[in-house]
This record gives structure tokens, sequence and C-alpha cells, in this order.
């Protein structure tokens, strides 16, 4: 499965929530969105997932244009951080409630969820409520539901952010273990940058609508094209030093050294 986003600009009156992002989500990799709050992450998923409708531009699976197609026919997966789970249901009915609508068969149902529940260490849970679950265990049932659909892509949006820091490091263990199995791509958005950069096969970096590089953890901190990125990713961050910009022919000053800082 490869899913791809050609051109897609997106405003919200005035706002410019995305600016032409173009990008290529593969088979078997988490590529995560990065930046700062308002910078159009959630606008991009939700535009892959047909819940709104780019201004211009095209979202592409496995080379068939999906625009205008509804959310329901799309096949993806969407995990939020309000996990959305049913309270009125078993965790074993919200994880089979998708199948049971498509009318898959009891037997198969039943499989699909012991398995899951087991690769999510959730199978003592299966018949308790929404409601008697910890964060770290809700969250696991919404991984689980995401996981039984066999979707094109999931696209998970802060999944792990309602949880404490311990539960998140074990939370980031089991979205790369679930990567593992699931080999369609994994779309996930943080602002997060250690999330990012523990959890991203690639890291796409955001601000104001415009993806600014994409690269894997390591080519952004040792490469990062621009200052926003040096100084968004990596912790601690990177110190910025300004620099006195010279030409490079005949020695004479291009910028009085007092005067510009040689960086955007
Ligand atoms: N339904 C909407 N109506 C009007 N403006 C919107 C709407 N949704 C998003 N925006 C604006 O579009 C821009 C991008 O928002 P988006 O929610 O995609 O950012 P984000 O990076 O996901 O932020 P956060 O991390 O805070 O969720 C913001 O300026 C936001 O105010």
């Amino acid at each position: 499965m490869v899913v791809e986003v050609k051109g897609i600009t997106k405003y919200f009156g005035e706002t410019k929530a995305l600016d032409d992002v173009n990008l290529r989500f593969e088979d078997g990799e988490i590529f995560v969105l990065l930046g700062p709050s308002g910078c159009g992450k959630t606008t991009l998923l939700r535009v892959i997932a047909g819940l709104l409708e780019p201004d211009r531009g095209e979202v592409v699976v496995n080379g068939k244009v999906v625009n205008g197609v509804p959310p329901a026919d799309r096949n993806v997966a969407m995990v939020f951080q309000n996990y959305a789970l049913y309270p009125h249901m078993t965790v074993y009915e919200n994880i089979a409630l998708n199948m049971k609508v498509r009318g898959v068969r009891r037997e198969v149902i039943d499989e699909k969820v012991r398995r899951v529940a087991k690769v999510l260490k959730i199978e003592q849970l299966l018949f308790k409520r929404p409601g008697q679950l910890s964060g770290g265990q809700a969250q696991r049932v919404a991984l689980a539901r995401a996981m039984v659909r066999d979707p094109s892509v999931y696209l998970m949006d802060e999944p792990l952010s309602n949880l404490d820091a311990k539960l998140r490091v074990e939370a980031r263990a089991e979205i790369k273990r679930m990567k593992e199995m699931v080999n369609v791509p994994i779309v996930y958005v943080t602002h997060d940058q250690v999330e990012a950069m523990s959890l991203g096969d690639k890291v796409a970096v955001m601000n104001e609508g415009r993806v600014l590089q994409v690269g894997t953890p390591l080519e952004l901190y040792d490469r990062p094209r621009n200052v926003f990125v040096a100084t968004f990713v990596g912790n601690p961050p990177m110190n910025v030093i300004p620099q006195i910009a010279f030409s490079s022919s005949g020695g004479s000053r291009s910028h009085p050294p007092w005067g510009n800082t040689g960086w955007e």
C-alpha cells in the first residue's frame, strides 16, 4: 500500500491551513508529522481520511485518486487522542463492532479479536467496559480496534497524549510492534519531538501549513535544512549561533558585520 498526497492546499476562510503539501507514505513505515500547534497536522490527516476535501491537490492510494470518495469507502483506520470507545459495550464488543457491522462471520471476528488482544496484552480486559479501564488500557483497546480492520492506512492523531510518561514509552513500543504486524503505512501526528524521533522511520517537520523537511530522524538531526528544523528537532535543542556573512569572492563583505545575521 502506498498513500500519497500531492499538492494539497486547504483554506479555512483566510487561514491557509495547508500549503502545497507533497508526501509519500509507504508500507511498513511509521511516518510522523511533527510540528507546533496549528501547523496543519490534523487537517492533513482529515484530508487523507476524506473528512475534509482539499481546495487543491490529490490524495492517491495505490495509484488511484480518491478525492471525492467518502470516508467510509476509503478504508482508513483513525486513532484519536480521546479513544472514542463506546461506554455501554464491552472491550470485546468495541473491538468487534466494525467487523460485525460489515457482516464478518462470528468465528472470524472471534479469532481476530483474540489474536489482537494477545498482541496488545488485553486478553484479561475483554469483558470489562471502557469506564473500568485505565488510560493506558483504553489506549490499547483503541489500537486493537483499529488493528482488526485491515485498513489501507492508519492515521493516528496524538494517540498517546493522555498517557503519563512511563505508559507513553510502553505504548510507543506497542505501536512499533503493531507496525511489524500490519504492513501498511502508519501516519502519526505529534508535536512532541522526542516521540517523533523515537517512533518515526521518517519524519516530516511542518510549520504554518508547509512541509519544511522530510527525512529519517537522524538526517533531520544531523542535517537540518533551516533554523526552524534545527531548533525544533533534538533534545536539548540545538544552539544557533548568528554568523556574519561574507561573500566567497574578493573578500568584500556582502553584509556589514553588525547587520545581517546570515540566516533566515
Ligand atoms: N474547522 C476549522 N475551521 C477553521 N479553522 C480551522 C479548522 N480546523 C483547523 N483550522 C485552522 O487551521 C490551522 C491548522 O489546524 P490543525 O488543527 O490542522 O493544526 P495542528 O497542527 O493539528 O494543531 P494541534 O497540534 O493544535 O492539533 C489552524 O490555524 C487552525 O486554527
